[in-house]
């Protein structure tokens, strides 16, 4: 595939790069099939350069992404890498999305090892203020932020039977009858975490006997990295349903992460007919998102590419593979 050589030779930087720092930090995001999460990875590759993140975007890719979404990708300086799909073991489970089977497929990015640190961010996050001081966390740990457990899509659990949620655990104390609280949730969608083989192998091996649950990889890695788990706040990584659920927890100006996974909020499908989705702040945080995903200065082009240096090494790999190139000066 021309493409990942051109660009797994390149790694073209979201914005400016830091020294020394060129192949041992990335963002990572995850994509498959032909459908419209393209442009949530688009919009996330021109939210990171917006906010000047030193650090690449890595897109692992399912076989079945279309050729022209990767050329999309390419062209807005994304890494795109291909990875197999992973399966959950046979079994009758009912996820709480259908299409959540493929998810699992995410466990692959502990494959790149390439780097040392990653923050792995969902195609439908927006990031509207720099995190990179998150690759500076300690290592040893998995960061990602609490999620909430009051949305219907947690209508399977015991927490949303009894109203528990980990974010106001004092509404409704967890009863002593059910024995001990359950330990800390997180959502999967924004994690920071260190790609390793043997953490990979690890994975697939539990993952072989374990039993599949409603939310899917996210309830497995839970369970995985339950002993080092640390949360990080919610700015982190808003989830949609925290502006309704718990607003006394949330500042809004504060935001550096949303996410778009309250039903009917990913904005490239936004209607506004669903349940809250007529809310100032839910159609403020939409717009905020077409806002970068429209704007023509974000795209990736050569100018993105900010030192001399950087720019050599950019020419010599694409020559290197044989592309034309015009003298981007001139351009
Ligand atoms: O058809 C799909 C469905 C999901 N995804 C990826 O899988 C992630 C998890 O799914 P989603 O964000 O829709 O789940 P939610 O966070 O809404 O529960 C997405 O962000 C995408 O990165 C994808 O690429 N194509
Ligand atoms: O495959 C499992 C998925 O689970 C997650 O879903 C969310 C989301 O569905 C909300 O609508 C719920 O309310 C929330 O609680 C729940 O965690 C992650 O966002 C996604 O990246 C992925 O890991
Ligand atoms: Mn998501």
């Amino acid at each position: 595939m021309a493409f990942n050589l051109v660009n797994g030779a390149t790694e073209p930087a979201t914005g400016l790069i830091k020294a020394g720092s060129l192949t041992s930090r990335a963002y990572v995001t995850f994509l498959a099939g032909n459908g419209d999460y393209v442009k949530g990875v688009v919009g996330l590759a021109k939210g990171l350069r917006k906010v000047k993140s030193a650090y690449p975007l890595v897109v692992a890719i399912l076989p079945d992404v279309p050729e022209e979404h990767r050329r999309i990708l390419v062209s807005q300086g994304c890494i795109v890498r291909e990875i197999e799909p992973v399966y959950p073991p046979e079994n009758q489970t009912q996820f709480a999305m259908a299409y959540y089977v493929i998810n699992y497929s995410k466990l692959r990015i502990w494959e790149f090892v390439e780097y040392s640190k990653m923050i792995y961010l969902d195609g439908d996050i927006q990031v509207f203020q720099n995190i990179d001081h998150l690759f500076d966390l300690p290592n040893g740990y998995f960061y990602a932020v609490m999620d909430c457990f009051c949305e219907k899509t947690w209508s399977h659990s015991k927490q949303y039977e009894i109203g528990y949620c980990q974010q106001c655990p004092k509404r409704v104390q967890w009863p002593a009858e059910l024995g001990s609280k359950p330990p800390l949730y997180f959502n999967a969608g924004m994690f920071v975490y260190e790609p390793s083989l043997s953490t990979y192998d690890d994975l697939l091996q539990a993952l072989k006997v374990s039993t599949p649950t409603s939310f899917a990889e996210q309830d497995f890695l839970n369970m995985f990295f339950r002993d080092i788990y640390k949360p990080i706040p919610w700015m982190y990584n808003l989830i949609g349903a925290m502006l309704w659920r718990h607003p006394e927890n949330i500042e809004l100006h504060e935001v550096k992460v949303v996410h778009y996974c309250a039903a009917g909020s990913k904005p490239w499908r936004y209607t506004g007919e669903e349940e809250n989705m007529d809310r100032e702040d839910i159609k403020m945080l939409v717009k905020m998102w077409w806002d970068i995903y429209d704007d023509e200065t974000l795209d990736y082009n050569f100018a993105a590419v900010q030192t001399q240096s950087d720019q050599a090494k950019l020419m010599a790999a694409l020559k290197k593979f044989g592309r034309f190139i015009t003298n981007p000066t001139a351009a």
